[in-house]
């Protein structure tokens, strides 16, 4: 994916200045900076939710060329009469919802990927924190996509939780996925991203994660996590 001066601007503010990057296909690529900086914003213009300046292109040699985006997790209203499954089958562009009796091989395997069957019957308003964000991850994981748009989504998972989507990530990796993932937990993306975009109000940095640490380090930037004093190489 090349982006090429890419830039949003809402009501004549610039949330986001002209950034121009490349990801290769097939990697795992972070996204981290300060909070408000525009990182959900670059996410969103990716995903095509936002009107951009500039171009973004895509060369898909090999998949279908489709993406799934995984949005930032926010709460839902407790009394929406929605269960998990109708969630899901709503996000399904395949089915209807009203064909909840026929099933569907691709929503069943999404459902079965993120371990969530026990869930389907609940209310959507009801989840915890770690199972909402399981069930946006499914909806991301439904039309088989080859590259993920991942907006936080290890976000008020504990441990054990982040632990299986890590290992569900690296699964859609291993398998020719391409990840894009906004991410603020250091640790996570040294041990899983090839590549780090730091975003401040635009893009100031692409390298390896360990590039974009010392870096920071050595810019003191106060966004730099000080209870990290190293970033061990990304195998
Ligand atoms: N549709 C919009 N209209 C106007 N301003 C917006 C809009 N969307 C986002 N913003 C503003 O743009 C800035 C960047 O927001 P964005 O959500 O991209 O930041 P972020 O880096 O993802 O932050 P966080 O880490 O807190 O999630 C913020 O100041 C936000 O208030």
């Amino acid at each position: 994916m090349l982006l090429d001066k890419v830039a949003v601007v809402v009501q004549n503010n610039p949330l986001l200045t002209p950034s121009s990057a490349t990801f290769f296909g097939g990697g795992w690529h972070g996204i981290a900076g300060p909070n408000g900086g525009g990182k959900s914003t670059l996410l969103k213009a990716i995903a095509g939710l936002l009107n951009h300046r500039g171009n973004i292109s895509l060369q898909w040699p090999k998949g279908k060329g489709e993406v799934g985006y995984m949005p930032q997790l926010s709460p839902f209203d407790a009394s929406l009469p929605i269960t998990v499954s109708d969630f899901i089958r709503l996000h399904s562009d395949k089915q209807p919802v009203w064909q909840r009796y026929k099933t569907d091989p691709k929503i069943e395997a999404a459902i079965e990927k993120v371990s969530i069957q026990a869930l389907l019957k609940k209310r959507i308003g009801t989840l915890s924190t770690g199972e909402r964000q399981r069930v946006l991850l499914a909806c991301a994981l439904l039309n088989e996509p080859d590259m993920l748009l991942l907006d936080e989504p290890m976000a008020g998972v504990d441990k054990q939780g982040r632990e299986q989507i890590i290992q569900l990530l690296q699964d859609f990796k291993n398998s020719g996925g391409t990840l894009i993932m906004i991410e603020h937990d250091w640790q996570i993306i040294q041990d899983c991203c090839d590549s780090l975009a730091w975003i401040d109000g635009g893009l100031k940095d692409h390298n390896a994660p360990s590039v974009v640490f010392e870096q920071l380090k050595s810019a003191h930037l106060s966004a730099f996590p000080s209870n990290v004093t190293e970033l061990k190489h990304v195998s």
